[in-house]
């Protein structure tokens, strides 16, 4: 696909969609709880749509209607044998949270996806799970999928340090711990996202949450509720960074997702100088509007605990550094290695191919700002967000084409984006 270049003013409001990982929680939750869940401003976008048929397809009856989807919940064990393998497409939260579902069921079940997913790292779920006595195992002894898992596991409590910062292992971990005996505690390796927590309590249950010590007691039941899934501030964050790199823009994103452990992108805008605003904040939803306009952008560096906060975002972090006077530092986000592609290689390789100034590191990235980007043929690898932050990247094109091979990823998380930037681009 020929990419939109050259961008003189971006201008306009865009309510982004709705917030990937809530969105396929609220699938879960309401699936295992008792009695009706609504659930409104879903993301209809592959990833979800996947976690929802799955649900489906184990005998959940989930009703779309375009507006609300209403989910008759079946309990914490009424889930039934699906007698075929689940594909869960592209997504990992999807593999990854099923492992803690399933393995409380009373069938056995087979779990794959796509090629990405099946190159990403399933030991960091099974192992603890194996722990916990669950019977789950990868494809040829390996941790890969396909990932089968037996029913009628005799889960016991454990007490585990998360040996990675990752929200999809906890999660995994926590559902689990439901079916089991006793309390479990899970101690993060760092604070990251916590919807699962949130929605523990949401749908009635109980879990204490002391910093990066989590305990959890087994045997809880939760009961149907009302889901507004917030905007995704992960969809949001290519707006951002576009409004702040393109000159003359101002881009106002309503209804954006700001929970504390996702908001680490604003940080670090804020820490570059750029012009970020959050307005109108919903406290009880941890939602509001974001304001960014057009900035003189300084050189930052990024590591540490803020890395769980803004994952996802750092291949348009990466570009947003691009633009910044000075040399950013991106340090122990080795994670991105493990994502839908090597996230740090992709966005090396592929700025590189514009005329940015980018190199990998085996935990990072190093970025020398001030790098004018000119045309060249990239490739999204099929990974949503690369595939977005290129195409924020070709607006600083002046003149010649930027091609994108594999443009259909962005489906993944963000189906419309192409027509929001459109909406952006004719606003005046
Ligand atoms: O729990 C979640 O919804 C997610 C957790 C993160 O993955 P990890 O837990 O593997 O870091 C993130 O990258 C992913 O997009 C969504
Ligand atoms: C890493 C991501 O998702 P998942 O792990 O669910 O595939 C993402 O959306 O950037």
């Amino acid at each position: 696909m020929k990419l939109k270049i050259n961008a003189s003013s971006l201008n306009g409001e865009i309510s982004v969609p709705g917030d990937k990982s809530i969105s396929h929680r609220s699938i879960m939750f309401g699936s295992l709880a008792k009695g009706t869940t609504t659930i409104t401003h879903f993301l209809r976008a592959d990833d979800c749509l996947d976690t929802l048929k799955i649900f489906k397809q184990m005998g959940v009856p989930i009703h779309d209607d375009g507006t609300t989807i209403t989910i008759e919940g079946q309990g914490l064990t009424g889930l039934k044998d699906p007698q075929k393998t689940l594909d869960v497409g592209n997504s990992g939260t999807t593999i990854r949270l099923l492992m803690g579902i399933l393995a409380g069921q009373s069938f056995d079940v087979t779990l794959t996806g796509d090629a990405s997913i099946q190159k990403r790292p399933m030991n960091r779920v099974m192992l603890p799970l194996q722990e916990m006595g669950v019977a789950i195992e990868g494809d040829s002894e390996t941790e890969f999928p396909p990932v089968v898992i037996k029913g009628n596991n005799k889960i016991q409590a454990i007490e585990y340090k998360l040996p990675v910062a990752s929200a999809q292992v906890k999660s995994a971990l926590l559902f689990a711990a439901l079916f089991a005996k006793g309390e479990t505690t899970l101690i993060e390796k760092e604070k990251t996202r916590n919807h699962t927590e949130v929605m523990i309590k949401q749908f009635g249950g109980e879990i204490e949450v002391d910093e990066k010590v989590i305990r959890l007691n087994g045997g809880q039941e939760f009961t149907g509720q009302q889901v507004v899934v917030p905007g995704d501030i992960s969809s949001a964050a290519f707006f951002i960074v576009a409004g702040l790199i393109i000159p003359n823009s101002r881009v106002v994103l309503k209804n954006v997702g700001l929970s504390q452990t996702r908001t680490g992108i604003i940080d670090v805008v804020k820490s570059m100088g750029g012009q970020i605003e959050i307005v109108d904040v919903d406290e009880e939803n941890e939602s509001g509007t974001i304001i960014v306009e057009s900035s003189e952008l300084v050189a930052t560096e990024i590591s540490g605990d803020i890395i769980p906060r803004l994952i996802d975002e750092l291949p348009i972090i990466a570009l947003l550094a691009t633009q910044a006077k000075g040399t950013t530092i991106i340090k122990d986000a080795e994670e991105l290695r493990v994502k839908e592609t090597d996230r740090i290689q992709a966005v090396a390789d592929e700025l590189s191919k514009l005329g940015a100034k980018i190199e990998p590191t085996e935990d990072g990235l190093i970025i020398h700002g001030g790098e004018k980007l000119h045309a060249g043929n990239v490739t999204s690898y099929g990974d949503h967000r690369i595939g977005m932050m290129l195409q924020v990247a070709a607006l600083l094109v002046e003149e010649g084409d930027v091609v994108l091979d594999k443009s259909e990823a962005v489906s993944v998380s963000y189906p419309n984006f192409f027509e929001d930037l459109d909406s952006l681009m004719s606003e005046v």
